[in-house]
Order: structure tokens, then C-alpha cells, then sequence
């Protein structure tokens, strides 16, 4: 078989008895990894039982493959847990002409948002300004100072998946929601479990009795999440029967725009359209998922970061002030204005590297990579994490240190922080993502002093072990600094 160089695998076992071994004895996945490219260089082959994963832990071996050879890498590598629901269908593991009509009217409706009247904007102010609102008038906050105390995890979930809610279905999350807080608790079970071996899991071993224990663990919140999703859908078709919602021009959110799309292609005479209210409710449950847990997760990473780096937060703070007098919210349009604040996402999002392992893809043809040969068909995947840690790019990459991104010269430093992955499919909601992080960052750091409540956080995560780097748990405290009225 072509493929790049790794450790020798043993039948059946692949790779997975060395995998384990470092595992164990490095304490994580990333760390895992870092030893075989210790080995084996920045491309290699590690064997998941019987299937051959290639891994690039370098950004210009992934720039050459995934930008400049878009076409060969560009293809998802469906199989597993994230196939479990889609069956090939959604934006996050679809391929071909479905992936191409659905990735485009998702980019088309979200940027939407973003034009004009810039909806992404106001939905994003509308709920930060309700969410920091609501908590500082909680009864057990403090009355005198308005100060808000919350857990940074459950409150970063309520705000994002609130912004994500109102531009899909222009619903809110509302707080003490039952099933808001089951679905989060049943989240986080999952997601700590959800590993390297779930990811290529067949399924007749998904479903076999045996692993029963394990995958409703795993699956039963996502179920629950299309369920979800299949609910809003049902709900907004009926309110329409009924009159009781009417869609102007191209509608006031996803769903909307969605049934607009249904309808012109039936008008058009589309044969076979993929467009259809079963598949709305995928598109939905592949943006709510890929759209709320990520972000969230990245702005836990930065109170956890912030609280440990006060100095940060008051550059920025001086900074940002500069640019707005402090008399009026952080705008996006004040973006090419704040480096720092700019410089502080992109090293909290460095740290954060929130994927400990990426999405894979499949190569569609017999190529090379960096000299190696690589079959068509296998599962390949761009190291994030190995990548933000490269210490030739990222000196001391274990300090979180937001002027790395300011010195000069700086090795281009900004362009090769990639948490959004690269090329063909990379992030379909990265505008949305570096929005609600600078939004939120950039008001929250104006408006409040962050105090943690008991020790700090360290800065390490809870689930060395899953796909996902979760964030340290921690309460906190947002004590507000402006007084002054600002709309
Ligand atoms: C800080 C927040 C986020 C991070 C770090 C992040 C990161 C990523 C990464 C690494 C990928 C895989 C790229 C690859 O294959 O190389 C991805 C894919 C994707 N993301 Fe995000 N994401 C974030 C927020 C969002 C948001 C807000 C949305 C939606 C509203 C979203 C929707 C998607 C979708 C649909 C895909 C699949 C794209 C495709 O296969 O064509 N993400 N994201």
C-alpha cells in the first residue's frame, strides 16, 4: 500500500496497541501523536485497527495539499459516529454535488446575515447584551456591584447557543430550560468520550449490543439534537399553515431562507432537489452542532486564559477604549483598529486548539505528499493542534503570549494559525466564529472586570482523551466597569 512513513502496524490491531501505549503514558491524544512525529517526521501513517490514517503536522506541507491541490484533498472522510445520523447527508460530512448545492446556500444565507442590515451583528449584540443582563439581576449576585456570577462553561452555552438559535430558527434559549441543561450535561458525558476510535467505527459495531453501554452515551444527545432540529422545522411549517408566520423577501432566519430555496426550486421545475424539509432539518442539526460547542468552547478557553494573564486584559481594555471613548459598544468595523485585541483572539484560539483531533478527508487520487506516496482512498487529516504547537513557528508555545502575533518579523505567524482548518473544507462558519469572538471578547473585556470565584483555572483540559480539548470548568465573576449608559 502507498503510503508515508509510520510504525509498523500488527494485523487486525493496526497501530492501536502503540496508540494506547502513548496515550497512556504521554496522558493525551495530542501528545500521543507528537510521539510518532517525533518518529516519523511532519506526514505519517498511524493504523486504526485494520484502516490507514495519514496525519500533516505542518503548515506548508498542509498549504500545498489542501490549497494548491484543493481538488485531491477536498473530499470528507464519512464513516463513524459523525455518519451515524447524516448518512452522508448535512454540510459536515456530505460530499459531491449534495455537499457543493448545501455548503453553498448555507455560505449564501449566513453571509446574508452578515450584509446589509447585518442581522449576524445585532443578533450577536442582542443576546450578549440579554445574557450579561440576565445573570447580573439573579438574586444571588451582588445587588451594589451588578456583578454576575456564573460557570464560564453553562454561560458561554446560553449566549452562543442563543446566537446560533436566533439566526436558525429566531428562537431563544431561555435559562433554567430543562431541556437546555439535560441536553448540555448529556453533551459533555459525550463528548468526553467521543475518541479517536469512534470517529472510524463501523456501523454494525455502532449498533451491536455489545457497545450499547458506550454509543447511547455518546449518540443519544446528537439524537436528541435532531430531534430537535426535526421539532423547529415541524413547528415554523405549521405556524405557516396557520398564518401565523409569514416569510417576507428571503425571511428572517436559516429555516426561512430554507423554505424559500424549496419553494423556487419546485417553481423551477428542479428535478430531484436535495432541498426538502427532512434534509432542512439535517443542514440545521449540522450547524447547530458545529456552530455552538466550538465557540463556546473557545471563549471558556479565554476567561480561563484572561483570568490567568490580568495584563491582557487591560491592554486590550486600553486599547479598545481608545477606539470607542467607551461611550459606545465594540463594533466589527473597529477591527482593523485593535491589534492587541485582535492578537489576544488568535493566541487564545492558538492555546485553545479546541479539536485535539480534526476532521478527516479522503484522498481522491494516487498522489504525493512531501515526496511520500499516498493512495487513493485513504483518510488523511491536518494535525491543528500538532501544527499551533509547532515549535519552530510558536517559540515557548505552552505561554499564552498575544504579542508573539505583534513582533517583528514574525514568520507570518497570523496566517499560519489555521483553528479553522484549511482549504476546500475548511470552516463553513468561520465569518460567524471570528464575529462572536470578537463581539463578545472585545464588549466583555470593556465592560467587566473577570474574577475567578475560588482558584483560578489552570490552563489545562478536561478530556486529554476525546476529539474535542474541552476548557477547564471554572466559575467566574463579571464585575462591571462602565456604569455609564451605552447603547
Ligand atoms: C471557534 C469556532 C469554530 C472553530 C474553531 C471551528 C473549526 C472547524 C474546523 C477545524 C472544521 C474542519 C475543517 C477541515 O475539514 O479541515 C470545521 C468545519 C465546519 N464548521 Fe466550524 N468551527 C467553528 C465554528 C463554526 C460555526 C459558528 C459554524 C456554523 C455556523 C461552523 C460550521 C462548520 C461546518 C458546517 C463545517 C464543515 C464544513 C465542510 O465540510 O464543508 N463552525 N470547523
Amino acid at each position: 500500500r502507498r503510503l508515508p512513513k509510520g510504525p509498523t502496524p500488527l494485523p487486525v490491531l493496526g497501530n492501536l496497541h502503540q496508540l494506547s501505549y502513548y496515550f497512556w503514558r504521554h496522558h493525551g491524544v495530542v501528545e500521543a501523536y507528537r510521539q510518532f512525529e517525533k518518529q516519523y517526521g511532519k506526514v505519517f501513517t498511524v493504523w486504526i485497527g485494520p484502516l490507514p490514517t495519514v496525519y500533516i503536522a505542518d503548515y506548508d506541507v498542509a498549504y500545498e495539499t489542501h490549497v494548491k491541490r484543493a481538488n485531491t484533498f477536498g473530499a470528507r472522510f464519512a464513516v463513524g459516529a459523525l455518519n451515524y445520523i447524516r448518512e452522508g447527508r448535512g454540510i459536515l460530512v456530505s460530499n459531491g454535488e449534495f455537499w457543493q448545492e448545501h455548503r453553498r446556500f448555507a455560505l449564501q444565507t449566513l453571509r446574508n446575515f452578515g450584509l446589509g442590515k447585518n442581522l449576524m451583528e445585532e443578533k450577536i449584540m442582542e443576546e450578549y447584551r440579554h445574557w450579561f443582563a440576565k445573570f447580573s439581576n439573579k438574586n444571588n449576585n451582588n445587588k451594589e456591584t451588578g456583578a454576575a456570577e456564573a460557570s464560564s462553561s453553562m454561560f458561554f452555552d446560553l449566549l452562543i447557543g442563543s446566537i446560533i438559535n436566533q439566526l436558525l430558527t429566531s428562537e431563544r434559549f431561555e435559562q433554567n430550560d430543562p431541556d437546555f441543561a439535560k441536553l448540555k450535561e448529556s453533551l459533555s458525558i459525550g463528548l468526553e468520550k467521543f475518541g479517536v476510535f469512534e470517529i472510524f467505527c463501523p456501523d454494525w459495531v455502532l449498533d451491536a449490543w455489545w457497545m450499547k453501554w458506550r454509543m447511547d452515551a455518546i449518540l443519544d444527545p446528537f439524537r436528541w439534537i435532531h430531534a430537535l432540529s426535526q421539532r423547529n422545522v415541524q413547528r415554523r411549517v405549521e405556524a405557516i399553515e396557520r398564518s401565523e408566520h409569514v416569510i417576507d423577501d428571503e425571511g428572517a432566519d436559516f429555516i426561512d431562507a430554507y423554505l424559500v430555496k424549496i419553494e423556487k426550486d419546485r417553481r423551477d421545475g428542479v428535478k430531484n432537489s436535495s432541498f426538502n424539509l427532512e434534509n432542512l432539518a439535517i443542514d440545521i442539526y449540522d450547524l447547530w452542532i458545529a456552530g455552538q460547542e466550538t465557540t463556546s468552547t473557545t471563549l471558556s478557553w479565554a476567561c480561563a486564559c484572561l483570568l490567568n494573564h490580568p495584563q491582557v486584559v487591560s491592554k486590550a481594555r486600553e486599547e479598545l477604549v481608545a477606539v470607542t471613548g467607551g461611550h459606545r459598544p465594540v463594533s466589527l468595523t473597529d477591527k482593523t483598529k485593535t491589534p492587541y485585541l485582535n492578537a489576544t483572539i488568535n493566541e487564545v484560539q492558538r492555546i485553545a486548539s479546541i479539536l485535539n483531533v480534526n476532521l478527516f478527508r479522503q484522498v481522491s487520487e494516487d498522489t504525493i505528499i512531501d515526496g511520500q506516496p499516498i493512495a487513493a482512498g485513504t483518510a488523511l487529516t491536518t494535525h491543528l493542534a500538532l501544527i499551533h504547537t509547532d515549535e519552530t513557528l510558536f517559540k515557548d508555545h505552552t505561554q499564552f503570549r498575544p504579542e508573539r502575533f505583534l513582533e517583528e518579523p514574525n514568520n507570518n505567524l497570523e496566517k499560519k494559525l489555521i483553528p479553522f482548518g484549511i482549504g476546500k473544507r475548511s470552516c463553513l462558519g468561520e465569518s460567524l466564529a471570528r464575529a462572536e469572538l470578537y463581539l463578545v471578547l472585545g464588549n466583555m473585556i470593556v465592560d467587566y472586570d473577570l474574577e475567578a470565584v475560588g482558584e483560578k483555572p489552570s490552563i489545562k483540559t478536561t478530556s486529554p482523551f476525546g476529539i474535542m480539548k474541552r476548557p477547564p470548568v471554572n466559575n467566574m465573576r463579571f464585575v462591571p466597569v462602565v456604569r455609564m449608559s451605552r447603547s
